[in-house]
């Protein structure tokens, strides 16, 4: 069930000191204010400037004030942001913006330490991020949208507001008083989100009212499937090996077999292969029956290849092929 603001602020129970992520949209304004109010001295706020957009100084600014007027310390990052060739720039600087969180909460391991981190999205959000996952085929992983809680970086990572409808969020900032800046990217209509935003959350909101709570269950039920089959991929991985044997891989049934491929070059490669270039891959793996059959295919930048017994990756512009390669 969607839950009210405040509902929700009295479940969040972190380790403290905690670190609201405050872009400066209203949002995390309500989140961080939120959390002043509850734990006084307890909190800081971390803002990141990344340089992308005319508006980021007025964000900035809108920071300094609010943090100022709660006498809440604010760490301003500067990050350049701007992505690789090929690469989106809502993810590049999405993870430009967690590696800022993570060396802010290392820069007070002396002082007043970090425990937890805090960002604002919203059951809006959740709706958009799963409607954005369907819109590019993903599988469960990206099905199960964005977690409540996770680990990294010896931090805990929260999002308590993801049940919060994000017009109860601007009710409730609205009814402090409180103002906040408003992004205009988030109008630009060539980005899907912003799509999805604009015309398919009112025409879900008219037709079915109830969609956050029913979308959120089924994203609960894909990240439990995702847990599943990584979890899977890893006992399988134990047994195929790293780098996988051929002959044990092909033990394994289509499906369990491309779980445990994906995992492999995943973890150990850092590539995700593309649905056609997995099912050559696998049409590659299920040909090789003799010494002198040889695999060779295109994955990420580099070559998933046969290497004796075993498979092998390289990408042939930092290493030469595996020695047994054919
Ligand atoms: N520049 C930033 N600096 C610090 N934290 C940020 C920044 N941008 C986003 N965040 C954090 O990540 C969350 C998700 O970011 P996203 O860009 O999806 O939302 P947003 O539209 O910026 O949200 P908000 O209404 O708070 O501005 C935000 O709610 C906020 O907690």
């Amino acid at each position: 069930m969607t839950q009210s603001f405040d509902a929700a602020m009295r479940a969040f129970a972190p380790p403290l000191p905690l670190a609201v992520g405050l872009s400066g949209g209203a949002d995390s304004s309500a989140l961080l204010l939120a959390c002043a109010r509850r734990w006084p001295g307890q909190v800081q706020a971390i803002h990141v400037h990344h340089g992308l957009q005319a508006a980021a100084d007025d964000f900035e600014h809108h920071c300094i004030a609010l943090c100022a007027r709660l006498a809440v310390p604010l760490h301003l990052q500067r990050i350049d942001a701007r992505p690789a060739p090929g690469a989106s720039p809502e993810d590049a600087a999405r993870r430009a913006r967690y590696q800022a969180f993570e060396a802010v909460a290392k820069e007070t391991q002396r002082h007043a330490a970090i425990q937890s981190i805090a960002l604002a999205q919203h059951a809006d959000d959740q709706v958009e991020t799963l409607l954005l996952a369907l819109s590019r085929g993903a599988g469960v992983a990206g099905l199960a949208a964005m977690p409540a809680h996770w680990q990294r970086g010896g931090l805990q990572w929260y999002r308590p507001l993801l049940r919060v409808a994000g017009a109860d969020l601007r009710a409730w900032l609205r009814a402090q008083g409180e103002g906040w800046i408003e992004d205009p990217s988030n109008a630009d209509e060539r980005y899907t989100r912003n799509r999805i935003r604009a015309r398919v959350l009112p025409a879900l909101e008219a037709a079915f009212p109830a969609f956050r709570d029913i979308f959120a269950r089924s994203a609960a039920h894909a990240a439990q499937a995702s847990a599943l089959l990584h979890e899977l991929a890893r006992q399988d991985l134990a047994l195929v090996g790293t780098p996988p044997q051929i002959a044990a891989l092909q033990t394994l049934g289509p499906e369990r077999q491309a779980n445990v491929l994906r995992h492999w070059l995943r973890s150990a490669h850092h590539t995700t292969p593309s649905a056609a270039q997995l099912q050559e891959l696998q049409r590659q793996i299920a040909a090789c029956q003799t010494r002198g059959q040889r695999i060779h295919i295109k994955v990420g930048r580099g070559f998933v290849v046969r290497a004796d017994a075993r498979l092998d990756w390289y990408n042939p512009a930092l290493f030469p092929p595996p020695a047994g390669a054919s």
